[in-house]
């Protein structure tokens, strides 16, 4: 982004200094060209647009002025996406993140899970029926599934929905408190319709956990329905421009055609026809959970690399040299080994964000022909990645924070806004520890068939292949020698946790216990199998990227960096395999020390690659022209506290 303010000279000299082509690397972190074009044209399109441009400084809001102000911006996001012409989901998507940067809009669920649920639960007359209303925000949606005493145990939620074969009709009802639906984004004031998931009644049977369209407000009058109880759940840490709220139904009614009927219906008389899997039910959150990797945590995490390595290459302190000018924090090796790890990281989650895509995509394809083998895997993967990418997310953005110093902690820095906003995804869409689980024991369990004789495919071949060669780590430390030590770890945590479960079994323990006590062998398999994936997208991405040989080196660079810090973090399971010895450790070390050497000159190219306007980042430390210190002056004193003097008052006391 060329920019003609005044740069900081630091920032200037270090941009000036880069030796890789920036604008190959930004359309492979986009994914595309194409894309780059698109965001850009449309990041131009709303700074310049009077309705949006400008407006209210966020961090001065109070909650309510935030979600009042999200509502305001919602709605011009819904007139916008008409006037621009765009139509599909990604436009959506697109337009959104501009729209609201860093922000979770009150209409979040709109695009995020209320279409994706109908067009994927719904029949094709219901996608005509709603789906149609839904993209041009007639109709305003939530997914209303987590309830009070319920979010991960789906088997558990309480909320009925029985059938009236002389009526047509389902009656929806919270029998319990507990059976509260709780959370839902927009639940609160913003949505007039859900998807609601409730336990499916008919003919005295329950059938499992069902998707119904639910009308919960007025469309004239937005006023509650008859038998709908909805509010806001409260104030919470962050997202606070989303209206979580809570729904009790009370005997409600709603047509049987209200049941989303793509894989399993209900007859007018009242007869189940089941579908193809139970879990095909599930469906929205698999494909929320694909769109995590890089919607949530490849989002943040370049983010906020971008405003803590722009800053440390402004931020100048203490004394390096003795007697020398304080260097850029950017020089010490410390902060280099706390921020360039986080700049592999954002490369690599990239890569897979856009390998699960496609992933989904074809999965997708597959069921609506019927084919549903794919669902396992994809189910699998999504919960080890969407857990993996958002833990280490959570992680990194709070070092970026804290590599910043005292300015770190000020809302000016714009990293708590990027915490807030993304730190909730470690949570919703399924906990990351019990997603973990989820990975974990499929992997387990896709090893026990393989000793039967069963053959793996996919992201579990590994598991079964005979893996007898030594750990060939040598001076030469090569991705390639690094994946085969991330395989083997990770096969040994497989083999172990399935060793423990087994072991527990013929012990005569009940299964459920024995999957209960493998549970901590379990995360770390599935850790350690979800890294090595990681890892090894990222390698094939970098074989397979249109760019010239300066941009391959640099993701080269970034990707050994990526392996020899996974492995110096982890130091401990690799040496246990018995697959790295300490020498071999040491060379690990020793040669991601030498790597930040070679990144530190292209760090600031590297994170402006990203490509984020000073709009998205919301960031006075992470401005594009790291003219930090005036801005900072500047932006304190639009505080409402500086408005007024303190006046004293001296109190006359009674005689
Ligand atoms: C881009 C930003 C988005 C912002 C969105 C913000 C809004 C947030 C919305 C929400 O949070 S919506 C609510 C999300 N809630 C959850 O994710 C609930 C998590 N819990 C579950 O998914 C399930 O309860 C469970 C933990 C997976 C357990 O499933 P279950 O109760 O069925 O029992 P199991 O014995 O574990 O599984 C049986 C069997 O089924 C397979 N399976 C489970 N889920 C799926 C699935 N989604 N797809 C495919 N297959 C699934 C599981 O692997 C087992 O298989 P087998 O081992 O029997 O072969
Ligand atoms: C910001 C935000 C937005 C949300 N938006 C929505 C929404 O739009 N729609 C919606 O339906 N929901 C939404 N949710 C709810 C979210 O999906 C649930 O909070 C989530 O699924 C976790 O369930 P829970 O809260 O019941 O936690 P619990 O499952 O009660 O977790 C509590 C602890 O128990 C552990 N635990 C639970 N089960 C197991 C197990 N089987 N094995 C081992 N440990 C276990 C967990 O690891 C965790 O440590 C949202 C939540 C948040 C924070």
């Amino acid at each position: 982004m060329a920019s003609k303010v005044r740069v900081n000279q630091d920032l200037q000299r270090e941009r000036d200094r880069a030796n890789f082509n920036l604008e190959q690397l930004t359309y492979i972190f986009d994914g595309s060209r194409e894309y780059t074009q698109k965001r850009r044209y449309l990041e131009k399109r709303i700074a310049e647009d009077p309705e949006l441009k400008g407006g209210p400084n966020y961090y001065f809001l109070s909650n309510s002025e935030k979600y009042a102000n999200g509502v305001r911006k919602a709605t011009l996001l819904a007139k916008k996406l008409k006037e621009y012409k765009l139509g599909d989901f990604t436009d959506a998507f697109l337009l959104r993140s501009i729209i609201f940067p860093n922000e979770a809009s009150p209409m979040s669920l709109q695009i995020d899970m209320f279409i994706p649920g109908i067009m994927g639960l719904g029949t094709e007359e219901q996608q005509r029926r709603w789906g149609e209303k839904a993209m041009a925000y007639e109709i305003i949606g939530t997914y209303a599934q987590t309830e009070l005493g319920h979010g991960t145990h789906l088997r558990g939620l309480e909320t009925t929905a029985t059938y009236d074969p002389t009526t047509h009709e389902f009656v929806l009802h919270s029998p319990t408190l507990t059976s509260i639906k709780w959370w839902p984004g927009g639940l609160g004031k913003t949505t007039n319709h859900a998807i609601v998931m409730a336990m499916l009644y008919t003919r005295g049977k329950c059938h499992g956990l069902h998707a119904f369209m639910v009308q919960t407000r007025d469309l004239e009058t937005h006023e509650p329905l008859p038998g709908v109880e909805v509010g806001d759940i409260g104030p919470k840490m962050g997202y606070h421009t989303v209206d979580n709220g809570y729904l009790r139904l009370d005997h409600l009614h709603i047509p049987r055609m209200n049941m989303l009927m793509k894989n399993s219906q209900v007859l007018e008389d009242g007869t189940y026809v089941r579908k193809k899997s139970d879990k095909l039910s599930y469906g929205t959150m698999l494909f929320v959970r694909s769109t995590i990797v890089k919607g949530v945590a490849t989002n943040a995490l370049a983010q906020a690399a971008t405003i803590a390595v722009r800053y440390s290459a402004v931020r100048r302190q203490s004394e390096l040299k003795p007697g020398g000018v304080e260097p850029q924090v950017l020089d010490y090796v410390t902060q280099q080994y706390k921020l360039f790890p986080v700049i592999s990281q954002a490369y690599a989650f990239s890569a897979v964000g856009l390998h699960l895509r496609n992933l989904y995509l074809r999965l997708n394809y597959d069921i609506q022909q019927g084919n549903v083998e794919l669902l396992a895997e994809i189910h699998s993967l999504t919960c080890g990645l969407k857990a993996f990418s958002t833990d280490q997310m959570m992680w990194s953005v709070e070092i970026c924070r804290l590599s910043c110093g005292g300015h770190g902690f000020s809302q000016a820095s714009g990293l708590p806004k990027i915490y807030d906003v993304h730190v909730p995804a470690c949570t919703y869409e399924g906990e990351n520890t019990v997603l973990y689980l989820q990975c974990g024991r499929s992997l387990v369990k896709a090893l026990l068939q393989a000793q039967k004789g069963v053959t793996l495919s996919g992201s579990m071949a590994y598991l079964s292949q005979v893996c007898d060669d030594k750990c060939s780590v040598t001076s030469q430390v090569t991705v390639d020698a690094l994946l085969k030590s991330y395989e083997w770890r990770a096969r040994r945590a497989v083999h172990k946790a399935a060793r423990m479960y087994k072991g527990r079994l013929q012990a005569g323990e009940a299964d459920y216990n024995a999957w209960n006590q493998t549970g901590v062998h379990l995360v770390l398999a599935a850790k350690a199998h979800c890294h090595k994936y990681v890892l090894k997208t990222f390698a094939e991405s970098i074989q397979q990227a249109e760019a010239g040989a300066d941009v391959v080196r640099v993701l080269q660079q970034l990707c050994l960096l990526y392996a020899t810090h996974g492995v110096t973090t982890n130091s401990g399971q690799f040496l246990e395999c018995g697959f790295m010895d300490t020498r071999q450790l040491e060379l690990v070390n020793d040669h991601m020390l030498r790597l930040l050497t070679d990144i530190r000159p292209n760090a600031v190219a590297l994170v402006d690659a990203f490509d984020f306007t000073d709009d998205k980042l919301c960031s006075v430390l992470g401005r594009y022209d790291g003219q930090v210190y005036e801005n900072l002056y500047k932006w304190a004193r639009q505080s409402s506290r500086n408005e007024t003097q303190v006046r004293i008052f001296t109190t006359v006391t009674p005689q």
